[in-house]
């Protein structure tokens, strides 16, 4: 049993995400007057030990102090209570109230969806703990059903929300820098996908996903890879199942809003909720059924949504103190922009994107930089993304280069050339088990019998690309077929290379040729009557060797007189 400071001592793990490990602890004696809780000794409690990457980093533990206070304060019936934070030496520690139940993620894996009726009630409890964490001007940025835990009380289930505050210590400009920030796309709202300024409005696209996926047991964005899911996110309308009905419908695709400034507020969202599930029931008056058709005038949108702090300022916003949470401390105008939510946990339902995928942060971009719509030739954020990965993750690829590219071609080539390397295989996200059934009703909530295990540590996964948008930018250049190797040259003619060779049978060779030139034109020209000899050619040849050699010996003749 490991220690967590003077006070806990961890038992045994109960789970690992991406931020860290949960652990059954247990209290050794009271906490000091710095923990919300006291706690006394022998008491169980939760804590969530965070992964070393974050505790070694200043810039995160400094973040982790500030937001003690926030972290401590936050109480609410649907909100797994913060007890104390520890941080001592390169540990970095969350105690929390120890949750009897699952989480809502591994409910959901286990009992496929529920009724729509169960479904409101449940969310409605989780956007009442949004609306007292945005009144407190905290955002949660990272609502999903692994969030979620499933408290058994008196036979029922009671949500509790869990995990605020570590979505943004996660976004620090300390793991920003790493580069190394696991996430899923799965909950990411368009405006977090874009790295545009996020508020509370977030939190409501994620109730709205989480929502949807607790009707049909699957998000409503899926794909073969992140960006994929990004991209609908962005531009895909949710494709409604025809068991949902149309007031719950309304709901969802209100809360699933690509605008922030149309999403409901948490506050409206759990009224509407409730009204929805009292007018969809079996037991039901014309009037339940009245107000619930009329959901959509319920939904107003967040008059003064909750800022995230060190995200961009939203648009048209003239003073940034007027966006401020109520933690005004905490608000650090030059925080890196991350735009990816993390998770973990074992793969969703088919079609989801995998929890465990790789995202590469988003490059700090500030309001109207680049990305933000500033011109048609900005990169678009998933090109960034791309490029980060590129340059993080894939090996330089060797390439066949044409001899007329390559300005050593001149030079002596000592080493062979290496075949062409393959592209690194991004690992496919795992495929998840086969997709649920979309009817309803399949799945009342249930009594749960808990059954703890730790979940494999998630799997950094590389995603693969989609096929690349950019009409803007110049068209890559092809890629060229490599060639053919070449034959080795044969040189049979002179296999033992003697110097010279090569020369000698050239000569010879032309003197054959001239031979044959010259018989040719001996016999078939006039040149034979013009010298007037009538000799065949080769008696003329002898004659003019002979006039050659008795020349060269007078010449040399009379050389020689002139030395005596
Ligand atoms: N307070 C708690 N009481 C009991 N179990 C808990 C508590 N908090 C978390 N757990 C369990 O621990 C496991 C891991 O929790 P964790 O929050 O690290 O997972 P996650 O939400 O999937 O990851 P992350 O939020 O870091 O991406 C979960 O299965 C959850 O059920």
């Amino acid at each position: 049993m490991r220690p967590v400071g003077s006070k806990y001592l961890l038992e045994e793990p109960l789970g690992r995400g991406a931020t860290g490990t949960v652990w059954r602890a247990r209290q050794r004696e009271t906490a000091g007057a710095e923990a919300a809780v006291p706690g006394s000794p022998g008491e169980t409690v939760a804590i969530k030990v965070l992964k070393e990457e974050l505790a070694n980093d200043a810039d995160i533990v400094m973040r982790f102090l500030r937001e003690r206070s926030v972290l401590l304060r936050l109480t609410h019936p649907n909100i797994v209570r913060v007890r104390d934070l520890v941080v001592e030496g390169d540990l970095l520690a969350l105690v929390m109230d120890l949750v009897d139940g699952p989480d809502l993620h591994r409910y959901l894996r286990e009992n496929g969806p529920f009724t729509p009726v169960a479904a409101a009630l449940l969310t409605a409890q989780i956007a009442d703990a949004l609306a007292a964490s945005h009144a407190d001007g905290v955002v949660h940025r990272d609502l999903k059903p692994a969030n979620v835990l499933l408290q058994q009380q008196g036979g029922q289930m009671h949500p509790m929300l869990t995990d605020f505050g570590i979505a943004r210590l996660a976004d620090s400009p300390g793991l920003t820098r790493t580069s190394e920030f696991v996430g899923t796309p799965a909950y990411v709202a368009p405006e977090g996908a874009e790295g545009r300024p996020q508020t509370s409005a977030v939190d409501i696209y994620g109730a709205g996903i989480l929502l949807y996926e607790l009707v049909t047991g699957r998000p409503p964005f899926g794909g073969g890879s992140a960006l994929e899911v990004l991209h609908q996110h962005l531009s895909a309308e949710p494709r409604r199942p025809s068991t949902v009905p149309d007031p719950l419908w309304t709901v969802i695709e209100r809360c699933l809003r690509k605008s922030p400034e149309e999403r409901p507020s948490a506050e409206n969202l759990a009224r509407g909720l409730r009204v929805v599930a009292e007018g969809i029931g079996v037991h039901v008056n014309s009037a339940q059924i009245a107000a619930a058709e009329g959901v959509g005038a319920l939904l107003a949108p967040d008059p003064a949504p909750a800022q995230v702090p060190g995200t961009p300022e939203p648009f048209g916003s003239a003073d940034p103190t007027q966006v401020l949470p109520n933690n005004a401390g905490t608000y650090d105008p030059n925080a890196a922009t991350s735009v990816m939510q993390h998770t973990s946990g074992p793969a969703g339902p088919q079609g989801a994107a995998d929890p465990t995928a790789v995202m590469p942060s988003m490059p700090p971009n500030p309001p109207g930089g680049p990305g933000q719509g500033g011109g048609p030739e900005d990169p678009h954020p998933w090109q960034n993304q791309l490029r980060a990965a590129r340059d993080r993750n894939e090996q330089t690829q060797v390439q066949y280069l044409d001899p007329s590219e390559d300005p050593l071609r001149r030079r002596p080539q000592r080493q062979a050339g290496r075949p062409p390397q393959q592209p690194p295989q991004g690992r496919r996200p795992q495929q998840a088990p086969p997709g649920q059934d979309y009817g309803y009703p399949q799945q009342q909530p249930q009594q749960y019998a808990p059954q703890r295990q730790a979940p494999p540590p998630p799997q950094p996964q590389r995603y693969a690309p989609p096929p690349p948008q950019q009409p803007q930018q110049p068209a890559p250049r092809p890629q060229r077929e490599p060639r053919e190797p070449r034959q080795p040259r044969q040189r049979s003619a002179n296999p033992m290379r003697i110097p010279g060779l090569g020369c000698l049978k050239g000569c010879l060779f032309t003197i054959v040729i001239l031979f044959v030139a010259g018989w040719l034109v001996w016999e078939f020209s006039p040149l034979q009557g013009w010298i007037g000899t009538t000799k065949g050619y080769w008696d003329q040849l002898t004659t003019w060797v002979g006039d050659i050699t008795g020349w060269i010996e007078d010449v040399s003749g009379s050389a020689s007189d002139l030395r005596q």
